[in-house]
């Protein structure tokens, strides 16, 4: 059964440089700019910005999702292969079910992008109320993954991951959350859909 509360996101900058001031967090901005221009259904944020720690990573996962009751948390950051990197064994470590489908669907969205994109080692699972994804670290791959990818007329041609974050949250308990079609067209079955 959704409720009809504003959805609770969770958004984690996951950087050693951009949390030490070496550079400015991009990772947060991008992620507030692009669910503003996505969602038209309330919601509303908390943000952290953490270095690439697993133990920090572990703790403010199970923060936003068991105190802060979040449905949605999107993290930025420590996929790849380096040794630092470690936001997939965290987001693992908390989870109660993995979502394999996201990050194979993310790897194949980026390769339009990036040869790179094989490198990311990015996770979904399930906590409790809540479906937390990882993204790349990359400030731009935000955009590329949860939008997809457009051809130079605008016309979606590979749907982005966020297409199925919704109905997901649906299934898990939470808020019907609704999207812009022009950014990003939320896909559910005919029998979950509520009339405008
Ligand atoms: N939060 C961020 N803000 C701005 N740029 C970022 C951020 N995170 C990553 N980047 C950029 O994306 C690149 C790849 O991200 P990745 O997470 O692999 O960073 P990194 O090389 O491990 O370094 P760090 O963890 O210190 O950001 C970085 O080299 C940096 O240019
Ligand atoms: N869409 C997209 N995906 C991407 C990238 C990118 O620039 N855009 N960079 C890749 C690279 S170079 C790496 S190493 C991995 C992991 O990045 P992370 O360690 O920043 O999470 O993401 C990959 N996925």
């Amino acid at each position: 059964m959704t409720t009809n509360e504003p959805l609770r996101i969770g958004l984690v900058s996951i950087s050693d440089r951009a949390s030490t001031g070496v550079y400015a967090d991009q990772g947060i901005p991008a992620l507030q700019t692009w669910l503003g221009s996505a969602l038209t259904s309330p919601w509303q944020a908390a943000t952290r910005l953490i270095a690439d720690d697993r133990e920090s990573i572990e703790k403010t996962l199970i923060e936003l999702v068991d105190r802060e009751r979040c449905h949605l948390v999107l993290t930025t950051g420590g996929t790849g292969p380096a040794p630092r990197d470690v936001t997939p064994e965290a987001t693992l470590a908390v989870a109660d079910k993995e979502m394999p489908g996201f990050g194979e669907e993310m790897r194949r969205i980026s390769l339009n992008f990036v040869p790179t994109a094989i490198l990311s080692r990015q996770v979904a699972v399930i906590r409790k109320q809540a479906l937390i994804i990882n993204l790349p670290g990359q400030p731009k791959s935000i955009r590329e993954t949860l939008e997809g990818v457009r051809n130079a007329d605008g016309d979606v041609v590979h749907v982005g991951i966020f297409a199925a974050v919704p109905y997901c949250i649906d299934l898990i308990g939470g808020p019907y959350a609704e999207t812009d079609p022009a950014v990003v067209k939320a896909f559910r079955p005919k029998s979950a859909q509520r009339p405008n």
